[in-house]
């Protein structure tokens, strides 16, 4: 059951469900549906959301079901895994790259590629696909396993059992992630020739028609044998491997998926999610991941180090209620003496509402804040609890006027309150790094930033044998004033 604030959650849910936080290319594709998207070049025959597929799927086919080694654990971000003939093509690297900078201390590699891969696929046409997060990043690479087209029949057979997979649901899957993208020339010599052709510089011969959308033409132009595919109807048969798996059961799945768009897509979402969901055995992730209905973001509260906070009433956001551009939120908070303060309104501004601060004293406090929405009786008021034990002091400052410098992070503990530890974790490193400090009331860090200019800081602490994350915006020595 999810109570705010609950900071990791709520990161995951926003990143699956706002994607926010993933970079222009996630957002370009997940906001407008930019599916033809390539960074690195227009006109080359590829696009990323085909790539952050493969990707997933070439990092989970490394599990092992016996020996509960390998599976999606982000392992294809080693040069030693990308190097490998099974893993041939940049596009791994690419995806890496992109993918990389929304993971921090609270979501691993391995979940960003799961999240990838559901918003190009989701995003691209194809249907919902369940997320569920807690995936674990390796520390190196694992044994090989992703298989190759020249490979025969039986083999392939043998390694999807190895991951998990039957011979009905390796034909199906296969055909879920050829509905996007194809074979390149530079990564594939033999199978694809040199196209010559300004609107396709990487010289890619797509699976189907649609190669940067999810639809069930790849069934249907196999089924009418209009297919351009080129692990059919490839000149050398020895790697024609969609051929040789495809008509493995008499074409019996191909012909389905051909008649009925509905059943392709229903058996595509599910196979997906497993693939995704395809861990290392001892790896244990969450129930899946619904839409919060109302989640209040960037609430926050500072401490100033002169007896007063400052709280930040953030902003609300409801899951899919119909836009009203008259919708009103009445925002009202209350003390630990249990005053209530006048509501203030937040209005309606391209689907995000302004935040309202104001200045408590650190005696009464801010206990809890309430939103009533105007318009919408379906979405009832509703109040949470603020955490005031552990905040962020804004006497933090950098001890030099230049950037880098050495700064010192303090943070306000409550009088009575015992952390057994309070550490500040990097959001850009991983696995992240740990400063520890303690004294009491505020609590101060010296971190040396001479290589740190760019790294920011969660806070978290632990008492009574829990962790807890400070409500704050991240820190880092340049959101921070010069010490006095
Ligand atoms: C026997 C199993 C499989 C073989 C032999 C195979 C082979 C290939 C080959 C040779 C390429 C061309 C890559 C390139 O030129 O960069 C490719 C691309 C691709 N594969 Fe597979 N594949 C298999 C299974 C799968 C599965 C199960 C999925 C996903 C569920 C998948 C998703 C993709 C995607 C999305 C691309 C397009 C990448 C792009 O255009 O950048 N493949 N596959």
């Amino acid at each position: 059951q999810y109570t705010w604030p609950d900071p990791k959650y709520e990161e995951l849910e926003s990143l699956r469900w706002d994607q926010i936080g993933l970079g222009s290319t996630f957002l370009e594709l997940g906001l407008t549906g930019s599916c033809t998207a390539f960074v690195g070049g227009s006109n080359t025959g590829r696009a990323n959301a085909a790539d952050w597929i493969r990707t997933a799927y070439h990092d989970m086919a490394t599990h092992n079901s016996e020996d509960g080694t390998g599976g999606l654990d982000a392992s294809i971000r080693f040069p030693e895994e990308q190097a490998r003939a099974e893993n041939a093509g940049d596009g791994f690297l690419d995806t890496f790259n992109f993918l990389s900078a929304a993971s921090d201390r609270f979501v691993s590699y391995a979940d960003i590629i799961a999240i990838g891969a559901i918003i190009a696929i989701e995003s691209c046409g194809g249907p919902e696909i369940d997320f569920r997060f807690g995936r674990i990043d390796a520390t190196e690479p694992n044994i090989p396993g992703v298989p190759e087209p020249r490979q025969t029949l039986d083999e392939h057979i043998a390694s999807f059992r190895k991951q998990g997979f039957n011979q009905s649901e390796m034909i199906s899957l296969i055909a879920c992630g050829h509905s996007f993208g194809g074979v390149q020339h530079t990564a594939f010599p033999d199978l694809v020739p040199e196209l010559n052709d300004t609107t396709n510089t990487q010289s890619a011969v797509h699976f189907d028609t649609t190669f940067t959308n999810f639809d069930n033409n790849v069934a249907k132009e196999y089924i009418a044998g209009t297919t351009l595919n080129p692990l059919v109807v490839g000149s050398n048969d020895t790697t024609n491997s969609d051929k040789r798996i495809f008509g493995s059961d008499g074409n019996v799945t191909m012909n389905a998926f051909a008649a009925d768009e509905n059943l392709y897509a229903n058996i595509c979402a599910a196979l997906f999610a497993r693939m995704l969901d395809t861990v290392p055995s001892g790896v244990v992730l969450t129930d899946v991941v619904t839409p919060i209905p109302v989640k209040p973001t960037q609430v926050e509260l500072i401490h100033h180090g002169d007896g007063t906070l400052l709280f930040n009433g953030g902003s609300l956001r409801l899951w899919n209620v119909p836009v009203n551009t008259a919708r009103a939120v009445n925002a009202s908070w209350t003390d630990r003496a249990g005053v209530e303060s006048p509501s203030v309104v937040l209005r309606h501004t391209s689907g995000m509402y302004p935040s309202a601060s104001i200045v408590v004293n650190e005696t009464s406090a801010v206990a809890s804040f309430r939103f009533v929405v105007s318009d919408d009786s379906s979405v009832a008021a509703q109040t949470f609890t603020m955490p005031y034990l552990v905040l962020l002091s804004d006497t933090s400052c950098r001890l030099s006027n230049t950037i880098p410098s050495a700064w010192n992070l303090n943070v306000a503990v409550r009088k009575g309150t015992i952390p057994s530890r309070i550490y500040a974790t990097r959001l850009n490193v991983l696995p992240a790094p740990t400063v520890e400090y303690a004294e009491y009331d505020i609590w101060t860090v010296l971190i040396l930033s001479d290589d740190d200019t760019f790294n920011s800081y969660g806070i978290s602490y632990e008492l009574d044998g829990k962790t807890f994350e400070v409500l704050t915006s991240i820190v880092s020595v340049a959101s921070v004033g010069l010490c006095a």
